[in-house]
């Protein structure tokens, strides 16, 4: 069977006293669009960090493209094909959005003109064809998601890390975007993404890993982890999934 694109095993990192993650192990295979869900907190962010470089784990290791990566420099990671998108888009406001996708570019392309044309083109893969011209700061929210999106696919990734591309959109804007992370991955790019939004987890995600208190609780597909009542539980409260279950059952009529 072949090595999956990435392998994390046994991956801890505490701050202080707090463990925000605790032996998660995981692998994403190539080809899959993937999720990381889990109550606010859980350490899916912080798992992101450890994966890509930006945090160095207190023990475990991170395996990606067949190499041993555990906290080797984010850039150097990129090179290598695993590019990350921030929960917060902060975009060089002054400057244009194609400026601001050819910055992903330049990873592999010296020339400016090169860059300026390879940010054309993924503009309109994400849908920011007809806003090239503008500087970023006049995007809106959802533009603004997109732009990031188009900066993290400039850089070529074969693994794209997704941190809640869909937090702050309406629901007519999720819908819109859907699509399009839909088609990132029939392109041939693998991605896990972080996600709250639960309809994109049903619609998208082929396999899901449920974080909560820094440990994985669950995996399986979307159904199967929004029906585990560890995952009810850790998201509701303890006893809800009891609750839930007395809820619904039938009520019993006296004699
Ligand atoms: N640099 C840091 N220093 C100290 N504590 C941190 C740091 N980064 C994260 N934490 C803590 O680690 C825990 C996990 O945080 P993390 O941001 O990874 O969770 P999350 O699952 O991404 O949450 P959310 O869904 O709210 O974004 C939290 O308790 C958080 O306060």
């Amino acid at each position: 069977m072949a090595e999956p694109l990435l392998q994390l095993s046994g991956i801890s990192r505490s701050f202080g006293g707090l463990k925000a993650v605790q032996d998660v192990s995981l692998a994403v295979p190539e080809g899959r669009l993937c999720a990381l869900i889990g109550p606010n907190g859980a350490g899916k962010t912080t798992l992101f960090a450890l994966m890509s470089g930006f945090l160095r784990p207190d023990s475990g290791t991170v395996r990606f493209a067949g190499q041993d990566i555990t906290g080797r420099e984010p850039h150097r990671n990129a090179l290598l094909g695993m590019t990350r998108t921030f929960q917060i888009v902060k975009p060089f406001a002054a400057q244009t959005v194609r400026e601001n996708i050819a910055v992903g570019a330049h990873l592999h392309v010296r020339g400016r003109a090169q860059a300026l044309a390879q940010a054309e083109h993924v503009a309109q893969w994400v849908g920011l064809a007809s806003q090239l011209d503008k500087p970023a700061s006049d995007l809106t929210v959802a533009g603004r998601k997109r732009l990031e999106l188009a900066r993290a696919l400039a850089t070529r990734p074969r693994l794209l890390l997704l941190d809640e591309v869909l937090a702050g959109l309406n629901p007519q804007e999720i819908a819109e975007m859907m699509p399009v992370v839909r088609g990132i991955a029939d392109s041939g790019v693998t991605v896990l993404m972080i996600e709250h939004v639960m309809q994109a987890v049903m619609h998208l995600a082929e396999h899901v890993w449920v974080l909560a208190q820094g440990r994985l609780i669950a995996e399986g597909n979307p159904q199967q982890v929004t029906s585990n009542e560890q995952v009810v539980e850790a998201y509701l409260g303890h006893g809800t999934a009891a609750r839930l279950r007395k809820a619904s059952a039938p009520v019993e009529v006296a004699a």
